[in-house]
């Protein structure tokens, strides 16, 4: 696994640079703060910058883990019950939301969906009680089946970041990659053409309808993935289906996981990789996993006709 621990020092250069932000925007769902984020991030120490940047530029890994950052337990506070956030402006995680949103700004910019989440830029990952039967990240008792990200919408983020607060039960949030698999030429022919119906996932409405697109594109040779079985049709040609079949079990063969710790943020390529997260009994008292997420684009300008205005980072 791509990783990078911060040292000391590393640490002690980072927290200055996330206090002042922090006292200067109140919070990353400013849109000051937006708009500064990649300033500030330049501030961030020069290994870590590079380390992001090579794992952006290179594609070295599906995954990385960004370790080192200090979680105090009793500061953040006990888990939310839900995903929405309390009124108050500086809510308990503060800090963790501007470090894993400066991290995320030197991957590209944070948005969101107008449809989803109240368009929270960076929102709780908990389990909630009347959602724990369902498919969803806020759902605990089912696995949440591996999926990309958003996999329906053209706009989706190039980058999933997930910043770890909590994870008592060392849950695994679960992955593949498509530079793990040596595909069959001819049986994965099909998935590089738009043979494919993607629906939107459960955290979106249903009524935005479907896209017809291809599983894979790019370099035939080391293509990017668009895949989450969950939320497609089931073609009804044999051979679209088959090779969708193919792709799916080489997928499973290959699925791993990384139980994040506090203070880790895990960046997923959301074109290399596909993730979910295993089972898990919640308990719904407070001491829950917990995580950070953020959404992030390589290029923003590519939504300028879904979004409100040049800096507006909401989709619609
Ligand atoms: O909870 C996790 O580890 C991952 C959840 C997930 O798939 C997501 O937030 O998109
Ligand atoms: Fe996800």
């Amino acid at each position: 696994m791509h990783r990078i621990e911060l040292t000391a020092e590393e640490v002690e250069q980072a927290l200055p640079v996330v206090r002042e932000a922090l006292s200067r925007h109140g919070s990353v769902e400013s849109p000051g703060f937006l708009e500064e984020a990649t300033v500030y991030a330049h501030e961030l120490p020069r290994r870590l910058r590079s380390f992001l940047n090579a794992f952006r530029l290179e594609e070295p890994s599906g995954v990385c883990v960004v370790a080192g950052y200090p979680v105090d337990d009793a500061r953040i506070g006990p888990t939310p019950s839900d995903w929405r956030k309390p009124a108050e402006k500086s809510p308990p995680a503060a800090e963790e939301e501007v470090f894993l949103a400066l991290c995320g700004s030197l991957l590209g910019d944070l948005f969101s969906w107008a449809h989803q989440r109240d368009g929270l830029i960076c929102q709780d990952l908990v389990p909630i009680e009347r959602d724990a039967g369902a498919m969803l990240g806020s759902g605990s008792a089912l696995e949440l089946v591996w999926h990309t990200e958003d996999a329906r919408y053209s706009y989706r983020g190039d980058y999933i970041g997930l910043m770890c607060l909590r994870n008592p039960d060392a849950v695994p949030t679960t992955y593949a990659s498509i530079d793990d698999i040596e595909l069959d030429p001819e049986r994965a022919a099909p998935l590089f053409e738009p043979r494919f119906v993607f629906r939107p996932d459960p955290s979106h409405p249903t009524d935005t309808g479907c896209e017809r697109a291809s599983i894979l594109f790019g370099d035939p040779s080391s293509p990017y993935l668009r895949f989450d079985p969950y939320s497609m049709d089931r073609p009804e040609d044999e051979e679209a289906r088959a090779a969708m079949d193919y792709l799916a079990g080489e997928l499973d063969r290959r699925l791993t996981g990384v139980a994040l710790r506090p203070g880790e943020c895990l960046f997923i390529d959301n074109y290399k990789v596909v993730h979910g997260r295993s089972a898990f009994k919640a308990r719904f008292d407070g001491t829950d996993r917990w995580l950070k997420r953020v959404n992030i684009t390589r290029d923003l300008r590519r939504s300028r006709s879904a979004r409100r205005g040049v800096a507006g980072r909401l989709v619609f």
